[in-house]
């Protein structure tokens, strides 16, 4: 089926002791894109996933991977189909580049070891046995495993967790190279600006459902452009709302070639402003922003005596979607 989507799941249920962790999920991954499947600890991206993967029996829904169950015909999906699992999965006792060596040798048309290995930059610790890997070694390893036998599909959990960011750096580049060439690639991450930055498409997931999906560029886009400050902590956000609200009505500002006054052409009543204090000294300030906005909040904080190390505006980031979507509650 050389048209199937890479990966389609429908109604996909995964009971552990009768608790349903994976709860009617639906998600299609298309060739040639990046599908980032996001979520809280826990809210089943694994387990869905590695359904998808042919490591477990969904308890009810249909899972296709090139068209192919993959578990029924996990066989012909073989050497289709790459896995880079979280753990890493691979065998400790050998040396590096020797493991990876081994697995091409068992595909018909491998890519060229040496050059994965430098892309991967793997030759630093080829020599070196598996169980004596750092963490974020043996995770290039396992993407290069998971890659070196030429797949259409490749799934990758949580791939750069642990990496230092030149290696990040490299596991983004080889994974668009991937997309370019026509390879489906589903990625979970907890990492909003890898996920941000690489995914054609998202789906969060929470409690076992997909909970919102879209286009990457649509879910940013339809979230509204917030003020970010950061200065000293525990600055009165409500009054800086009242401060903003007032300077929006009053649709004043001043420009630096003069007093120049705006009022809003349509006379419509301002939207009120949220501000918050995210993190300690972090605050965002969501409404009707306008540099009249910018302006007063700087002039606020100054008025404070509130030093302003950074200054951002903008739509929200996917992060924002992401906290927003899942709230702020640790699981
Ligand atoms: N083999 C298992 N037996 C029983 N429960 C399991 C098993 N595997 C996973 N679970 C439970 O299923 C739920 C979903 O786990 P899963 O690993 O799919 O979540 P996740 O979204 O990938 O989380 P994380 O972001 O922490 O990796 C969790 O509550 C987990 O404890």
């Amino acid at each position: 089926m050389p048209d199937s989507p890479a990966v389609v799941v429908r109604g996909l249920v995964k009971r552990y002791d009768g608790r349903a962790v994976v709860d009617g999920l639906d998600l299609v991954a298309e060739r040639g894109a990046v599908t980032a499947v996001l979520g809280p600890n826990g809210a089943g991206k694994t387990t869905s996933v590695e359904c998808c993967e042919g490591l477990r029996t969904p308890d009810a829904g249909e899972v296709r991977v090139l068209g192919l169950d993959p578990v029924a015909q996990a066989r012909a999906l073989r050497p289709r189909v790459g896995v880079m699992l979280q753990d890493g999965g691979l065998p400790t006792g050998v040396r590096a580049l020797e493991m990876l060596r081994h697995v091409a040798a068992m595909y018909a048309d491998p890519r060229d070891v040496d050059e994965l290995a430098e892309r991967l930059g793997l030759e630093s610790f080829a020599r070196t046995t598996v169980r004596r890997l750092s963490g974020g070694q043996r995770q290039r390893l396992a993407l290069a495993a998971a890659v070196v036998g030429r797949p259409e599909v490749v799934f990758l959990d949580e791939p750069s967790a642990g990496m230092d960011p030149q290696s990040r750096h490299a596991v983004w580049d080889l994974v668009r190279e991937l997309r370019g060439q026509g390879v489906g690639i589903v990625l979970t991450t907890h990492l909003m600006d890898e996920a941000e930055d690489l995914a054609d498409h998202v789906y969060v997931v929470d409690h076992g459902q997909v909970i919102a999906s879209g286009a990457t560029a649509e879910l940013l886009a339809a979230g509204e452009t917030a003020v970010r400050v950061r200065t000293r902590p525990g600055l009165d956000v409500a009054a800086l709302a009242t401060v903003l609200a007032g300077a929006a009505a009053r649709g004043t500002t001043t420009t630096s070639t003069g007093a120049a006054t705006t009022s809003r052409a349509d006379g419509a009543s301002p939207a009120p402003f949220v501000v918050t204090e995210d993190e300690p000294g972090a605050y965002t300030v969501r409404g009707d922003v306008s540099p009249v906005t910018v302006a007063a909040t700087t002039r606020w904080l100054a008025d404070q005596g509130a030093l302003l190390t950074q200054l951002t505006v903008g739509r929200r980031t996917l992060e924002d979607v992401f906290l927003d979507l899942t709230g702020r509650h640790l699981r």
